[in-house]
Formats: C-alpha cells, sequence, structure tokens
C-alpha cells in the first residue's frame, strides 16, 4: 500500500504555487473533443483524474501529447465508441464525455462516474437536460445510453444548482440546432473557463457566471489554444494550511475573487489575509475565534473546503458549527479526526468541533479528496508521525503536493508498497 508518512510540528514558511483548476481540467478535456481540429491546453495540474481523461480520449481515438506542461489534443480521429467501465468509474467527470460524445456523435454510451463518494450523487438534471435538447436517454446495465437523429435548442430550468449539468449541457448544446437557455445554472469560475475554451473553439455562449446562460448553436468547432485559471480550492487548501501551521506562507498564481468566502471566513476567525493582485500572504497566527461555516454555491463557501476546514476549527477558541448545504454527508473526516484526539461531532448536517486540541499523530484513512486535504493539514500540525491511507484520493486532484510542501519546510514523505495494516473505510 502506498501511505503519506508526516512528522508533524514544523511551522511551514516560503511560497507555494497553486496549479490549474481541476475542475476546469476535467471539463476542458471532454470539450476539447468536440473541435474538429487540435486543442492545446496550456496549465493543466499533474493529477490522476487528468491522466485518466488522457486515457478515455485516447481509448476512443484522440490523439494526446504533453510537451512543456501543455496538454494537445487531436480529436480527428475520435469515434463514438461505448465507454462502459473501467476508466469511467475512477473520476466523477467522466460524466463530461456524455455531454461532449453527445454533442459531437448524437449518440454515446458511458458507464456512470465515479469520484468522492459524498452521499448520493445523482445525474438526474444532467439527463433532464440532454432529453431536452432530443436525446432518448436510458439507464441499461448500469451503463447511460444516449442517443438522438438531432439536438434542438430548448429552455432548460435546473431544479438544483449543478456545476456538472451546467456543463454537460453547454457541451451538448453548442452544436445544437438553434437556441438553448439553461436557467438556474451554477455560476462556478470552472464555469467560465469552459465557456471560454468553448467560444474561442467557435461556440456561441453568452451569461456564463450568471444563472442563464444562453447558446446559439454553430454547425462545427475548431481548434485553439486555452490557458487553465488556478485552482481556487488548491488556493483555500492553502490558505487554511497557512492559517493552521504557517509562519508566513505566500500563495501565488491566485484569482483573489475566487475565493473571497474564505478569506472573509479566515479574517473573521482573526487570521491576518493579506491580498495581492495574484498573490495572497498569511502570516503567522497565534490564537484565532471559532466560527460557523455553512456552504453554499458559488460565490459561497466551497463545500470542496468544509473537511479542511474542520481541522482549522480543532486549533480555534470555542466551538465552531459547519454546516454542508451541498452534500449533508460530507463528514467521513470526523471519525479519522477524532483518531487524531480532535473534540468534533456530527448532528445532522453539521459538524460542531470544538477547540483548540493538541493534535495527535495516528493511522488515519483518507476517505476522500478533500478528506485527504484536511488529513493532511492535521498530520502537519499534529505532535509524531501520522501515517495516510487512501492517498490515490488525494492524487486526484492535488498536483505535485509532496513537493509543495516540502518546499514550505514540511516533513512528509511518500512510502511506496508499505506494508501495514488497513483501516477500512
Ligand atoms: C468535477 C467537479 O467539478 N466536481 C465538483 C462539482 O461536482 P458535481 O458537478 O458533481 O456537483 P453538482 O454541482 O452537480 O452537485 C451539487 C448538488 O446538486 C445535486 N445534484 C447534482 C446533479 C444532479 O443531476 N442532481 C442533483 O441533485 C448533488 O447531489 C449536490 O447536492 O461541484 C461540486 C459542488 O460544488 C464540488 O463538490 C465538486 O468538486
Ligand atoms: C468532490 C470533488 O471532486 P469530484 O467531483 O471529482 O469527485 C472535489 O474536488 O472535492
Amino acid at each position: 500500500m502506498d501511505v503519506y508518512k508526516i512528522k508533524g510540528g514544523n511551522r511551514l514558511q516560503g511560497k507555494v504555487r497553486v496549479s490549474g483548476a481541476k475542475n476546469s481540467a476535467v471539463a476542458l478535456i471532454p470539450a476539447a473533443i468536440l473541435a474538429d481540429s487540435p486543442v492545446t491546453i496550456a496549465g493543466l495540474p499533474e493529477i490522476s483524474d487528468v491522466m485518466t481523461l488522457q486515457k478515455l480520449v485516447e481509448e476512443i481515438g484522440g490523439n494526446v501529447e504533453i510537451e512543456e506542461g501543455k496538454m494537445t489534443i487531436d480529436p480527428s480521429e475520435i469515434v463514438s465508441m461505448p465507454l462502459p467501465n473501467g476508466n469511467v468509474k475512477k473520476l466523477r467527470a467522466s460524466s463530461y464525455m456524455m455531454g461532449a460524445l453527445l454533442g459531437k456523435f448524437k449518440h454515446a454510451v458511458i458507464g456512470l462516474p465515479g469520484g468522492c463518494h459524498l452521499g448520493p450523487r445523482p445525474i438526474d438534471q444532467h439527463i433532464k437536460g440532454f432529453e431536452a435538447l432530443g436525446a432518448k436517454v436510458t439507464n441499461e446495465h448500469g451503463a447511460i445510453y444516449l442517443r438522438a437523429d438531432e439536438l434542438r435548442g430548448a429552455k432548460i430550468y435546473l431544479d438544483v444548482v449543478s456545476v456538472g449539468a451546467t456543463i454537460n449541457i453547454m457541451l451538448a448544446a453548442v452544436t445544437a440546432k438553434g437556441k438553448t437557455v439553461i436557467e438556474n445554472a451554477a455560476k462556478e469560475p470552472e464555469i467560465i473557463d469552459v465557456a471560454t475554451l468553448l467560444s474561442n473553439m467557435g461556440a456561441n455562449i453568452k451569461g456564463a457566471g450568471t444563472n442563464v446562460i444562453r447558446i446559439e448553436g454553430v454547425e462545427k468547432l475548431h481548434g485553439t489554444k486555452h490557458t487553465i485559471i488556478p485552482d481556487r480550492i488548491e488556493t483555500g487548501t492553502y490558505m487554511i494550511m497557512a492559517a493552521a501551521i504557517g509562519d508566513g506562507i505566500t500563495i501565488d498564481n491566485v484569482i483573489p475573487l475566487h475565493v473571497e468566502a474564505v478569506t472573509a471566513k479566515l479574517r473573521e476567525m482573526g487570521v491576518k489575509v493579506e491580498v495581492g493582485e495574484e498573490q495572497i500572504y498569511i502570516p503567522k497566527t497565534e490564537k484565532f475565534e471559532a466560527v460557523d461555516v455553512k456552504t453554499l454555491v458559488y460565490p459561497g463557501f466551497p463545500t470542496d473546503l468544509q473537511q479542511p476546514f474542520c481541522v482549522l476549527s480543532t486549533q480555534a477558541e470555542g466551538s465552531s458549527i459547519l454546516t454542508d448545504t451541498i452534500y449533508p454527508a460530507r463528514f467521513k473526516q470526523i471519525d479519522e479526526l477524532r483518531r487524531m484526539n480532535a473534540d468534533g461531532r456530527v448532528e445532522g448536517r453539521s459538524a460542531i468541533i470544538t477547540g483548540p486540541t493538541a493534535m495527535q499523530a495516528a493511522t488515519v484513512r483518507a476517505t476522500d479528496l478533500r478528506a485527504g486535504a484536511a488529513l493532511i493539514i492535521a498530520g502537519l500540525i499534529a505532535s509524531g508521525e501520522t501515517e495516510i491511507q487512501g492517498i490515490e484520493h488525494i492524487e486526484r486532484g492535488y498536483s505535485q503536493i509532496i513537493p509543495k510542501l516540502k518546499m514550505l519546510g514540511a516533513d512528509i514523505n511518500k512510502v511506496e508498497g508499505l506494508k501495514t495494516a488497513s483501516i477500512s473505510e
């Protein structure tokens, strides 16, 4: 088994550079297959989700080359092949192959997506959108079959604000005949990034980043070059880490607007956050107050940072209530943090954490990506040596995390093939 070993207690100092956004990357790659000529994307993060998508694109005939940190996807030989299993199950964003292949070929067969287990993650709104565009969608033996004679623009009101459904419908609608309007659309920055790529490929999209997106279908899309936005969740993770165990950390390659909810929460706790144009500096904080957090759709506090924030709450004075309105059961990290001496419990859709606690090293398991990020921060704070299992989840989404943390002075190592007792999920 591969694990991370962390000797905690070192205060971290220096500069860390944020990579390209995972949640953009995993949508930009499927979007690129809609073109008829090569698309180059610069700044993709080095994470397993990107490598898995690369394999999926290659499985259906795409030619992918990576040079100097840029991925070029030549989709000209892509064919519509079923993608029922295997790599599809390894990530959530394989669902974007539905919209992309439906848009390109008017039919697709794809297994149900994987990704983090955060409680139920239905895709009914994606399917509602595809059906509104004229596709017949069936679920047969665990795979989704999508077929359409032609795709026609439609007005689609999303019952829940969904990042995935908004992007998937955009992917299918950009080459549909006529006008599509997505109402109650998600407004996350990653949606703007995908719309920017599609527009540069020749699509006609207006309103991305607002809750009404209007798309006028075009006949075909062409190749282009695109640079991905920085990862706001990675940014937020390092901000939380800097507050918890930093001795002055600069976070570089940041769009501060994308993390305003995190900046505001940290300031409310008494953490100093100095915001520059593309950098955020967080000096050492001696003492901070407990605060309540409620996750919301963008621009609210992101659910993806609720789990790391729980660790910061263990160091705050008093009781914090962290409520996840997006994924009410996203609290698997709490049991693991309790192994490390945290005073926390889950009540309904909230975690209640009381601090400050002297965290202690333990053997713990990352049950999902952001639980993994939380455990890394906890391991950096704790006295003794922490072993983190389940690191494949962390490597789905954090680019170069070991070298980045070492540069900040952390004592963290990846140990491969360790014979160790496994903690079950
Ligand atoms: C690859 C990617 O970008 N992942 C992000 C994306 O996931 P993902 O796109 O899967 O999340 P959604 O925005 O779709 O989900 C938001 C909420 O809507 C519900 N829902 C969603 C779709 C649907 O058809 N029906 C439905 O009921 C979900 O159960 C959830 O409660 O946004 C989440 C919420 O910001 C983040 O945690 C994930 O990191
Ligand atoms: C939940 C996440 O990812 P995914 O949707 O890819 O599972 C995440 O990035 O925190």
